[in-house]
């Protein structure tokens, strides 16, 4: 391979991991074992002249970051100058003015207005009118997405809810992405357990084949947590709707960072987190999307009082309301709603296809940074290198993940790894700049080549 990076596209490298068995391991964001950086903690702030390249790739970042119009987006954020923070995909940064929105929800419309709040502060309404303002970075049209719960609870409610709507008992199968995040594989084996549907697990490049006239719904991913490859949604839904079956989609790694089109696409059900590309905060509630054409007959397996009809009534009697509302479980984790709702802000003017050109610019320019500074083979690129298929994380794996991590973060870069082997680095274009992917690259090649000089390894 000509490359210095050794691509696998997002496949399997064939080393034996089994993906489930991989990432039933998954340990925190940050791996525990790695030391939290100071937030000070400076990176190197002028090119290592060691490092090939650097200074003209170093004036070419600062050529693209004047040029960048997000550029800006990054004063809105709450980071520290001296450190790179590339893990925006596990928890997005802190939008500035969040703080001060809070202060005044807890001491006013708690503090002071207590429970006259629910109607009068608007907290009722909440879920619907926030699912309001993240259907259009979905791509949603008003009305379809209602905010809350976690993102596996939103799981379980989407997929049980697609079984149902496929009505037929002769489809008797549940096709789930054999690569997903564990918590979705985990609830799919349940509700098919639960709807006496047989679990199919398949790579999601197999979904269009593996789906028929059994299938009741397929839930797919449409970034991979672990390598970034973006999955083909639109292809895949068209599939899986022409099969007979409802398509069911986990957005995670994708809202945010590139333009999803759920309408325009035809799909039936979605859920996503708010904590990554929407900055929503530590456990902030997560969403659901059901198409229009479904809520009539959307059944869902947690109808708890605040999606009834008439909640107040408190009737012992289930009547679902109306619309996305229909999601709605108990009551809604308010503060977190509304930290979520504020910093939704941060998107006004946006647009997401601006997002998606700096996204794919950046982790284009990241690998070249690499590929430039690293020695060939050191690592292997994880993440695809045709922009179809890439979402806006650069995955790279090497034996010493977990040491060469825990040394980035040292040095102020910060991603995540994933055990064994994976070193994710995420791109979140409203505050990572050109620079910063220059910067990370360069350290990284700082820390591979220290740690081969221990281990008295020659490149
Ligand atoms: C694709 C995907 N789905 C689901 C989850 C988990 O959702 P939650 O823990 O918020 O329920 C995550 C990340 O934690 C994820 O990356
Ligand atoms: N949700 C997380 C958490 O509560 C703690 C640490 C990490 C997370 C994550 O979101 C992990 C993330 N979904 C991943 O892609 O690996």
């Amino acid at each position: 391979m000509s490359d210095v990076l050794q691509n696998t596209g997002g496949r399997d490298t064939g080393s034996g991991r089994g993906a489930r068995s991989t990432e039933r391991t998954q340990e925190t964001g940050t791996a525990r074992s790695v030391p939290v950086p100071a937030a000070e903690a400076p990176v190197v702030g002028t090119p290592a002249p060691e490092s090939p390249g650097a200074e003209s790739l170093a004036a070419r970042a600062a050529a693209l970051d004047a040029a960048d119009p997000l550029a800006k987006r990054r004063d809105l954020f709450a980071l520290d100058d001296g450190v790179v923070y590339l893990d925006g995909n596990s928890l997005g940064a802190l939008p500035r003015h969040v703080p001060a929105r809070m202060a005044h929800v807890v001491s006013h419309e708690w503090g002071r207005m207590r429970i006259r709040s629910w109607d009068e502060s608007g907290w009722w309404t909440a879920p619907e009118r926030i699912g309001d303002r993240v259907a259009p970075l979905v791509g949603a049209a008003p009305g379809q997405v209602v905010v809350g719960d976690s993102t596996s609870v939103n799981v379980f409610k989407a997929l049980v809810g697609a079984v149902r709507l496929a009505g037929d008992d002769s489809r008797d199968e549940i096709v789930v992405d054999a690569t997903t995040f564990p918590t979705d594989g985990y609830i799919a084996e349940s509700a098919a357990r639960m709807t006496g549907r047989r679990l199919v697990p398949v790579a999601p490049g197999d979904v269009p084949a593996a789906v028929g006239p059994r299938t009741a719904a397929a839930l797919v991913n449409h970034v991979d947590y672990r390598t970034g490859r973006l999955h083909d949604l639109p292809g895949i839904t068209a599939a899986v709707r022409d099969a007979g079956a409802l398509a069911v989609w986990d957005l995670c790694h994708s809202a945010g960072a590139l333009p999803v089109d759920l309408d325009a696409n035809g799909v039936d059900l979605a859920v996503g987190c708010t904590y990554k590309y929407l900055n929503g905060g530590p456990g902030a509630p997560a969403y659901l999307y059901v198409a229009e054409r479904h809520q009539a007959r959307f059944d869902s397996p947690l109808p708890g009082w605040n999606s009834h009809a008439d909640p107040f009534a408190m009737a012992p009697g289930y009547a679902a309301v109306d619309g996305a509302r229909r999601g709605r479980v108990g009551t809604p984790d308010i503060l977190s709603m509304l930290a979520l709702e504020a910093a939704l802000d941060v998107w006004d003017g946006v647009s997401v296809h601006e997002v998606r050109a700096k996204s794919l610019a950046l982790t284009d320019f990241f690998l070249e940074c690499v590929r430039a500074y690293v020695p060939e083979g050191r690592l292997t690129s994880l993440t695809p290198t045709a922009h179809a298929e890439r979402g806006s994380q650069v995955a790279l794996s090497c034996a010493d993940a977990p040491a060469v991590m825990a040394r980035l973060i040292e040095r102020g870069v910060v991603g995540d790894l994933r055990r064994p082997d994976v070193l994710r680095f995420g791109f979140t274009p409203l505050y990572v700049g050109f620079a910063d992917a220059e910067r990370a690259a360069r350290v990284l090649a700082e820390v591979c080549a220290e740690a081969d000089a221990e281990a008295g390894v020659e490149r």
